[in-house]
């Protein structure tokens, strides 16, 4: 797949706060590429950096191996919402469209689509005071992919949005990178991002942890959880094989397990005399990777960055 984005060690200081150290990756052609992280990780730096907002300390960043920033050919939703507030709808995309050079009437006949697909028809003349947050959001999504973009840049899309207009976003955005857009998205939703993303970037104070294809790194971090409802007692479930650690809420047992265990094997090998009322066993999830990440848990102790 053709790389339209690459960032290649980006290192961002404010004063003493090293905000990115030697952040590299990049985003192809088609691909919904996740930008991950706790608060603070340092990910809207390297999305203003991306943007020409600001520029790196150090590192370079190019476009289809260019470093001009073709801003005409990149769509981006900043973290901070916010259109002028008494232009109507039409004219604030149309207005849009044409500062990236977008043809008048492609970008007209484009806008009247979308907002009909967001649930938005009949509004273009409304001026987007009128309008509820949400409504002002999906206004703002259609702005920055009214002219086509080639990559596309969204901070946090899904943020107060109802599970609906979620799902719309979603769709759109997983159809946007089937016609070839690259994009990269900065979201906390994890389950969002897990149903949708192919590829992920997860930083953490700064600097990358984890970097690859969803499969892989949930085959390489997501170990096996069994959740055992019973009545049992927390010692005996603490002397089975390959138990790292165990949460208990009343008479359910999460009992996380190490890395490589084989899950029919070790089912198998439990005692007979284990009180059984429910059992399942799944992968962890992309949520609770990223609580490990944040918490400096046996993941991001195991990556050996956070003592950098
Ligand atoms: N303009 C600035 N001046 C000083 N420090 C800044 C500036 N912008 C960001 N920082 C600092 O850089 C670090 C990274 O911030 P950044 O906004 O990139 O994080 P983030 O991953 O986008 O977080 P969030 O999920 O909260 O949006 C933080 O410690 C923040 O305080």
């Amino acid at each position: 797949m053709e790389t339209m984005l690459t960032v290649d060690k980006l290192s961002k200081s404010f004063k003493d706060k090293k905000a990115a150290r030697d952040v590299s990756f990049e985003v192809r052609k088609g691909e919904i590429m996740a930008i991950l992280g706790p608060n603070g990780a340092g990910k809207s730096t390297t999305i203003r950096n991306i943007m020409g907002i600001m520029y790196p300390d150090e590192g370079t960043i190019s476009f289809s191996g260019h470093e001009e920033i073709p801003r005409h050919k990149i769509g981006y939703l900043p973290e901070e919402r916010g259109l002028y507030k008494n232009v109507k709808v039409m004219d604030i995309l149309l207005y849009l469209a044409e500062l990236k050079d977008y043809p008048l009437g492609k970008a007209k006949e484009r806008a009247l689509s979308y907002l009909k697909r967001f649930d938005l028809e009949g509004l273009e003349n409304s001026s987007v005071e009128e309008l509820s947050k949400g409504m002002g959001q999906k206004v703002q999504f259609i702005s920055s992919i009214i002219h086509e973009p080639e990559l596309l840049i969204l901070d946090e899309p899904f943020s107060g949005l109802d599970p609906v207009s979620q799902e719309l976003f979603k769709n759109e955005i997983r159809s946007l990178a089937e016609n070839g857009t690259a994009i990269l998205l900065s979201s906390h939703q994890m389950n969002l991002v897990e149903e949708m993303c192919d590829r992920l970037f997860m930083m953490h104070n700064g600097e990358r942890i984890i970097y690859g294809d969803m499969d892989d790194v949930k085959e390489k971090y997501a170990n096996f959880k069994c959740t055992i409802h019973g009545k049992n007692d927390i010692s005996d479930l603490e002397g089975l094989p390959d138990v790292e650690r165990i949460e208990q809420d009343e008479d359910t047992f999460v009992l996380y397990l190490s890395k490589d265990v084989q899950a029919v094997k070790w089912l198998k090998n439990l005692p007979d005399s284990l009180s059984v009322q429910e059992l399942s066993i799944d992968r962890i999830s992309l949520h609770e990777i990223f609580i490990d990440i944040a918490t400096e848990g046996t993941i991001a102790q195991k990556e050996g960055v956070l003592d950098a």
